[in-house]
């Protein structure tokens, strides 16, 4: 599968990570201790080697002869008071770094699951939700270990690489010079190596977003896979895609392990070269034992940070790509956002919707062939609709003639991409989208349901501030109009947890739930989106009656794919070509319109062969014709 979503990042790797800014100042003050801390830390350990220089030169040569037992005992003393201060410093480093590093974390989650929510439908339509996933998740654990270890790993390394070839350089002059020489080839590895590492890191991550992507693709659909025996398909799917993942994971150890062997040999090699020169000039008298001694013990503490830079290396560039992939998803500006100056509605609105003029294409619309009648891509073109406040039109049409694309410009899932969409005369989107969704509510063919409890689930688009006296009121009516009482059978009837999207319920059940969700949030405005196809034909005529009694006060708009869903509304409008072709009484349009005798006439069959087989006379079309 190609993926939708962007890969890879022009930013240089400071740029990437200045994007990080506004998360982690709160953060500096704590990651500044830590990493003074890190680095006293660090000049403990450089100092220790000035110590055994005037240990070897002065108490060791001379005070053992002169018996100086007070000398020695003062440099043992200092050699242990800078171990103790070493490893307090570190531990201090740890305790500092902590805290910042998980709090980044959270607030980075938390905006990201925010953001996610706001961002319009047709980017969840793109991005697949494992890929998501894996950044909230995956990412932003990579992200919080670098700030706790990496980053104060890589400026300690520098740091401490910085000062001990300048001290090396200093006090040993030519010897320093060779050893600094080693710098070069390590500077030409190191760029290197990023720059191969930085496309292998992304690639693994994508790849961890996309096996994410099928463990939640195949969990989801298990039903569909065991019904059709189809496990095994899954099984080797996932296995190609954990290999591929895991030979991206060798390769990309492969490119580490040649960086850490050459940071590790380098240095060595090197301090070889210095070992032989070095001799030679004490041997000749040029330089003292202890200044040799300061100097491989120097040497000795700078090898450490420079044989770790590999490894500090690696996990700053795999934070880079955590970063990179965070921001594809934060810097994706939500389409439908709230209006500078926003209208406000008052409370109580009539419920008058008008669309005006609408045209609708889909983001990543397959283009068809130019048709001259319609805009390309267009879904909808041309739509004007009058739904008259009190009232329920049924929209009906052939399959794919765009009725639930119509349905979900009024609750604004998607904008208009032409026209407009009118509540009470104003524009939907010059209102807030908490605005519309207070006023508009709507219940789909394919109801989700949350793994929460019945009530928490049909109480979900009542506001907060309703007392739980009119909650639990609207609970009880909104369950009895959708012919949800079955609920008060289950072992904590409302306050049942239901599974994961209601699994642990059916798919008549389900819809029962999200119709009730519907009612009890008393829209003005009410979408139902064929929310009664799961159910049988008793259990069907039962809501739609009570269901009749409810509408009479609210503007409904009802998609329908039954003949009996057509006999709940007042009017119907039908869809054809992408615009609204027909607008009138069931049997008007009966008799007007061609288009109309063939979509019912089509529904009829289907309910007929798919539905139920030989309740045609019953439910069909003694209801639409009533
Ligand atoms: N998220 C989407 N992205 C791109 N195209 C889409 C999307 N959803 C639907 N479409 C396309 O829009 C067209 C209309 O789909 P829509 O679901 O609105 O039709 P419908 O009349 O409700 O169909 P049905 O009666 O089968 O439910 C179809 O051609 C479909 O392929």
């Amino acid at each position: 599968m190609h993926p939708t979503y962007p890969a890879g990042s022009s930013l240089s790797t400071f740029a990437s990570f200045r994007r990080l800014g506004p998360y982690v100042r709160p953060a500096i003050p704590r990651l500044a201790g830590g990493l003074l801390s890190a680095l006293g830390a660090s000049l403990a350990a450089l100092a220790i080697p000035h110590v055994l220089q005037y240990v070897v030169d002065g108490p060791l040569t001379e005070g053992l002869a002169a018996r100086d037992w007070a000398g020695l005992a003062w440099s043992v003393a200092l050699v242990l008071a800078f171990g103790l201060a070493e490893a307090g410093l570190v531990a201090l480093r740890r305790t500092l770094v902590m805290f910042p590093g998980t709090r980044v974390e959270h607030t980075m989650r938390m905006a990201m699951f925010r953001h996610l929510q706001d961002l319009p439908a047709a980017f969840h339509d793109r991005w697949p939700g494992g890929q998501l996933l894996s950044r909230i998740m995956g990412d932003l654990g990579l992200l919080r270990r670098w700030l706790i270890f990496g980053l104060l790993q890589v400026v300690l390394n520098v740091c401490t690489i910085a000062v001990g070839v300048a001290v090396l350089v200093v006090t040993a002059g030519w010897l320093g010079l060779v050893y600094l020489a080693g710098a070069i080839p390590v500077v030409v590895i190191v760029f290197r190596f990023s720059r191969r590492y930085r496309v292998i890191s992304r690639l693994s991550q994508d790849q961890s977003g996309d096996l994410a992507n099928t463990v939640e693709e195949s969990v989801h659909g298990i039903r569909v896979l065991k019904a059709f025996g189809r496990g095994h398909d899954a099984l080797s799917s996932f296995t190609g895609q954990a290999d591929r993942l895991r030979r991206t994971e060798l390769r990309k150890a492969s490119v580490d392990a040649g960086l850490m062997t050459s940071l590790t040999l380098i240095p060595e090699v090197t301090l070889g070269a210095c070992l032989i020169l070095g001799v030679w000039l004490a041997g000749t008298g040029q330089m003292t034992v202890g200044d040799l001694v300061l100097f491989f013990a120097t040497a000795a503490v700078v090898s450490g940070p420079v044989a770790d830079l590999g490894m500090s290396l690696s996990m700053t560039l795999n934070a880079r790509t955590a970063v990179d992939r965070y921001f594809e998803v934060m810097e994706t500006v939500p389409a439908l956002a709230d209006p500078e100056r926003p209208v406000t509605l008052p409370a109580e609105i009539t419920g008058e919707v008008r669309l005006r003029n609408v045209t609708f294409t889909y983001p990543d619309a397959v283009l068809p062939d130019d048709d001259d009648a319609r805009p390309r891509g267009a879904i909808l073109h041309g739509v004007d609709l009058d739904l008259p406040p009190g009232t329920t039109t049924a929209l009906v049409g052939l399959t794919g003639s765009g009725k639930s694309s119509l349905a979900m410009l009024v609750p604004r899932i998607y904008d208009v991409t032409g026209g407009q969409v009118l509540l009470d005369g104003v524009d939907v989107r010059d209102l807030t989208r908490a605005d519309v969704r207070r006023h508009v509510a709507v219940a789909f063919e394919d109801p989700t349901l949350f793994s929460a409890s019945v009530a928490e689930n049909v109480l979900l688009g009542v506001p907060d501030d309703v007392p739980a006296a009119e909650r639990d009121r609207r609970l009880h009516e909104a369950l009895e109009v959708a012919q949800a009482g079955f609920v008060h059978d289950l072992p904590d009837g409302t306050g049942t947890r239901i599974g994961e999207e209601g699994l642990s319920l059916s798919g008549g059940q389900r819809q029962r739930l999200a119709l009730a969700r519907a009612i009890a949030a008393r829209p003005a405005v009410l979408v139902l989106d064929d929310p009664l196809s799961a159910l049988d034909v008793t259990t069907e005529e039962a809501v739609t009656a009570r269901l009749a009694e409810v509408l009479a006060t609210t503007t409904t708009l009802v998609i329908a794919h039954r003949p009996s869903t057509v006999a709940l509304a007042d009017r119907v409008a039908v869809l054809e070509d992408g615009r609204i072709t027909a607008v009138g009484p069931h049997a008007e349009l009966l008799a007007t319109s061609a288009h109309y005798r063939h979509v019912i006439s089509s529904l009829e069959e289907d309910y007929e062969t798919h539905e139920h087989p030989g309740s045609r006379q019953a439910a069909g079309d003694q209801e639409v014709s009533a």
